[in-house]
């Protein structure tokens, strides 16, 4: 390409180009945002790394595995869009609200918004008071903290709660006997978001016999999500966290509030301390500048 079709193509630039670009990145956008965020999208990335083989395996000509990926490559496009068909539909049912699109495009990282921390520090110490009293008085509870992975999937398997977190709505939730005991609760932002909810049980064989469907639950979300899960054995009062694939047992209400705060209060970042306290520095200086001229003044 010659720089002057370079410059005969900004010439023919025209308005509708401009959409037609923006459309085509926002699409990307959404895409790449969707993969990051649904358990649909880790076969997603399964799905692009058997593409990145079929391409080399094309351009080295390696004709058997061309031929196999290629069969496979056929019924791909069919097989992604049965496989993905609920999130396919519940990301067209989203597009239809315009507050999930502003949410999108402004909160990148939910569970990193600093401005959450309040309510996620709040919510932790509700948690593991709630914790340390199920497991006293032997009652079986199942949580999840929901982190960047999307859990809407599973919210609609339960009871919309919407309600701030404290001992008392947790205590009632798992009271055994009420409708909501059975099954999950769901916490987004700080908030109960649903219980009663249902989740993907983990097919795990290490799993130890003691432990039934609710430690299979617990560790079946933290399998396919980047969620935190708790729960208290109703059996045994045992308090353990499932995170990444990954159950541990044994928490006490410390071990789990460092633990908790550990995985979903961001630190600061060395920048950011730096212009808050930057900020600090400014208003101290400030402060003692008017304090210097109101005695000037006096005197
Ligand atoms: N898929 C699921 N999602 C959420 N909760 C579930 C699921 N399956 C089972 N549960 C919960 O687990 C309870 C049954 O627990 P079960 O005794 O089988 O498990 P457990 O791991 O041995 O737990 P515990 O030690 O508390 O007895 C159910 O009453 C329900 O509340």
């Amino acid at each position: 390409m010659t720089l002057n079709s370079i410059v005969a193509n900004f010439q023919t630039f025209k308005l509708v180009d401009l959409l037609d670009i923006l459309i085509i990145a926002f699409l990307i956008y959404q895409l790449l945002g969707f993969v990051n965020r649904t358990r649909a999208g880790q076969l997603a990335k399964g799905a692009l790394i058997v593409m990145a083989v079929y391409l080399v395996a094309n351009i080295l000509n390696m004709r058997t595995v061309t031929w196999l990926l290629n069969s496979l490559l056929q019924v791909g496009l069919l097989t992604l869009v049965v496989l993905f068909q609920p999130e396919i539909r519940r990301a067209l049912e989203r597009m239809g609200q315009t507050d999930q699109w502003a949410y999108r495009f402004f909160n990148k990282n939910r569970y990193n918004d600093t401005s959450l921390k309040g309510a996620w520090r709040s919510a932790i110490i509700a948690i593991c008071d709630a914790a340390e009293r199920f497991s006293e008085t032997k009652t079986g509870a199942l949580i999840v903290l929901e982190r960047n992975t999307n859990l809407s999937e599973i919210v609609r398997t339960g009871t919309p709660v919407n309600s701030a977190v404290n001992l008392e709505v947790l205590g009632t939730i798992f009271y055994e006997g009420t409708p909501l005991h059975d099954g999950a609760a769901i916490i987004e932002n700080g908030r109960i978001k649903a219980a009663g909810c249902v989740l993907p049980l983990s097919n795990n064989l290490d799993l130890g016999k003691d432990m039934g469907t609710r430690h299979r639950a617990c560790l079946g979300i933290a399998e396919n999500s980047d969620a935190i899960a708790i729960v208290v054995s109703e059996e045994t009062g045992i308090i353990s966290m499932a995170k990444n694939g990954v159950l541990m047992r044994h928490f006490d209400r410390q071990t789990l509030y460092t633990r908790l705060v550990d995985e979903m209060i961001p630190k600061e970042t060395a920048s950011e301390k730096s212009a808050a306290e930057g900020w600090k520095a400014r208003g101290k200086r400030l402060l003692n500048w008017v304090n210097n001229k109101e005695e000037d003044e006096q005197q």
